[in-house]
């Protein structure tokens, strides 16, 4: 064998098959480290969760949310992963015995740690954040307001999770949070379509919300975001004593005169409840809130007959009153010398609007018109006969739903000044995509700066075609090193014949 013989056989680079699995090898392996470094993610998609307590006045809901650990700035990707709802009423009713709000909340809490894997607890923030309930209890006692957090602070350190505080959050924010949630659930903030607007009614304050071109007359009611890109500027306003617990006090104030001698005779008439609803309540129980003024303590000793007489239209007039449009400061206003814009695009209406169009079977298919007729029918029926077609609904809910959902209308049409076309683009909404519409989605995404104020770029390819290309790719280098090590091993042609 000549020297140039020899070298042509020790050199594998001159088989044609080893050369091709090689080069395929290394073009895989090109390919891949490209696409992972431009996608930049890990093959397997990671789940992160988050924890938000929604402590409203009338009760307290534990949300747990989750994201895939790599998209956390793209827009739609956190969802809820479970809700939890705290047994017992809202943590500002433990003022006096304040210890009672963080033991309120272990049940959910417990479930919180069971929903989430272990290894991710520590990294898992939880936000409290208390509304309506808390702002009026804060108004009458500061002192019991703060003895509240603390307790709830106190239980939700016990637990293994990234505390990251408890705190009454504004009217503002609670509306603004909410518009998020729902714009970013709608995945509006990418879609030239343009956003929607948000309404939320709690027990104790409700909110409005919308993104509006015109001159922000009042800065307490005007916040700017900067979203994925775009800049909004939204109206909102969140008002106190107008949830539609808290409205129907003070519509029960407008209708009973005090007098200086108050006795227990007094019967209260009222055309909002149905006709054979008689039960007697005491004025200390119905009247005790900051939102109601008039009644003196020796009068609140009382008590007095209410009794339903089921009247829509003397209702609905009732109702006007706890509006007071005398007084306008501003070119515009709803309601209370409150500036408002005039109202534009869709609505989604969430919380209580739900709660209470859902059970009367109102919904935006519904004229305006139609949606009067049905609530002028349910107010009309007897007591009984409502009470005997629905034995499962709490019976304080079944008496309010015809004074809630007048209040409902007229908050929309003589309060937020709605004409029928708003109320055509106005959709009654639970959830979003299985997540529910409320502010707390909104809150978390905020303070974990989940939404960018520009756009991310997109990644190169979505993540199935991303993981799907990878393991073809590690296939074909598999399939090239086995051909390598077959060819390389196999006894082929005179060449080799030579070297053994
Ligand atoms: O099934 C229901 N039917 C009618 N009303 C409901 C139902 N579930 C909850 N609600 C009401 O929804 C409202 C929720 O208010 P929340 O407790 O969030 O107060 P806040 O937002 O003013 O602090 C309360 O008035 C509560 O009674
Ligand atoms: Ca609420």
């Amino acid at each position: 064998m000549d020297e140039q013989q020899e070298m042509k056989v020790k050199n594998p680079w001159h088989r044609p098959h080893i050369f091709l699995a090689t080069t395929g090898i290394a073009v895989a392996i090109i390919i891949m480290v490209s696409i992972a470094v431009v996608q930049n993610k890990p093959l397997h998609q990671k789940y992160k969760y988050g924890i938000v307590l929604d402590a409203g006045s009338s009760h307290t809901s534990v949300y747990i949310y989750e994201w895939p650990a790599e998209k956390e700035n793209n827009t739609g990707m956190v969802r809820q992963k479970h809700a939890c709802s705290v047994k017992g009423k809202g943590i500002s009713s433990y003022s006096k015995t304040p210890e009672k709000a963080g033991e309120s909340l272990k049940e959910c809490m417990d479930e919180a740690k069971k929903t989430i894997p272990k290894h991710r607890h520590h990294e898992t923030p939880v936000y409290l954040g208390a509304t309506a309930g808390m702002r009026l209890l804060k108004m009458e006692n500061d002192v019991d307001s703060i003895n509240v957090l603390a307790s709830v602070e106190k239980s939700l350190q016990t637990y293994p999770f990234s505390y990251q505080g408890a705190r009454i959050i504004t009217g503002q924010e609670e509306g603004a949070f909410g518009w998020i949630t729902v714009n970013y659930l709608s995945e509006n903030f990418r879609k030239a379509t343009g956003t929607e607007g948000a309404l939320d009614l709690g027990g104790a304050s409700t909110q409005i919300t919308f993104v509006s071109g015109q001159k922000m007359e009042s800065p307490d009611d005007s916040i700017d975001f900067r979203l994925y890109g775009n800049d909004y500027r939204l109206y909102t306003h969140s008002f106190l004593c107008y949830g539609k617990d808290q409205v129907l006090k003070l519509y029960l104030e407008q209708q009973i005169q005090p007098k200086p001698n108050m006795t227990d005779n007094i019967i209260l008439e009222d055309p909002c409840f149905h006709p054979g609803y008689n039960v007697a309540k005491n004025f200390q129980s119905v009247f005790d809130s900051p939102c109601v003024k008039k009644f003196t303590n020796s009068q609140k000793e009382h008590n007095f007959r209410h009794r339903g007489i089921g009247n829509w239209t003397k209702c609905n007039e009732a109702i006007k009153k706890v509006f007071n449009t005398s007084h306008c400061r501003y070119s515009r206003c709803s309601f209370n010398d409150v500036f408002q814009p005039p109202v534009q695009g869709k609505f989604g209406a969430f919380s209580a609007y739900f709660f209470v169009m859902n059970f009367l079977k109102v919904t935006n298919y519904h004229s305006l018109v139609e949606a009067k007729k049905i609530l002028d029918a349910y107010c009309t029926t007897p007591w009984d006969t409502l009470k005997q077609k629905h034995p499962d609904v709490k019976e304080k809910y079944l008496a309010e739903y015809c004074f809630s959902g007048t209040y409902i209308i007229s908050l929309l049409e003589d309060g937020y000044k709605f004409t029928a076309d708003d109320w055509k683009n106005t959709k009654f909404i639970k959830t979003i995509k299985d997540s529910e519409a409320g502010w707390t989605l909104g809150y978390m995404l905020n303070l974990t700066n989940m939404i960018p104020a520009e756009a991310p770029d997109t990644p190169l390819l979505p993540h199935g075609g991303y993981v799907s290309l990878m393991t073809v790719l590690s296939l074909l280098i598999i399939v090239c090193i086995i051909l390598g090590c077959i060819f390389f091993r196999r006894p082929s042609g005179p060449a080799h014949k030579e070297i053994i």
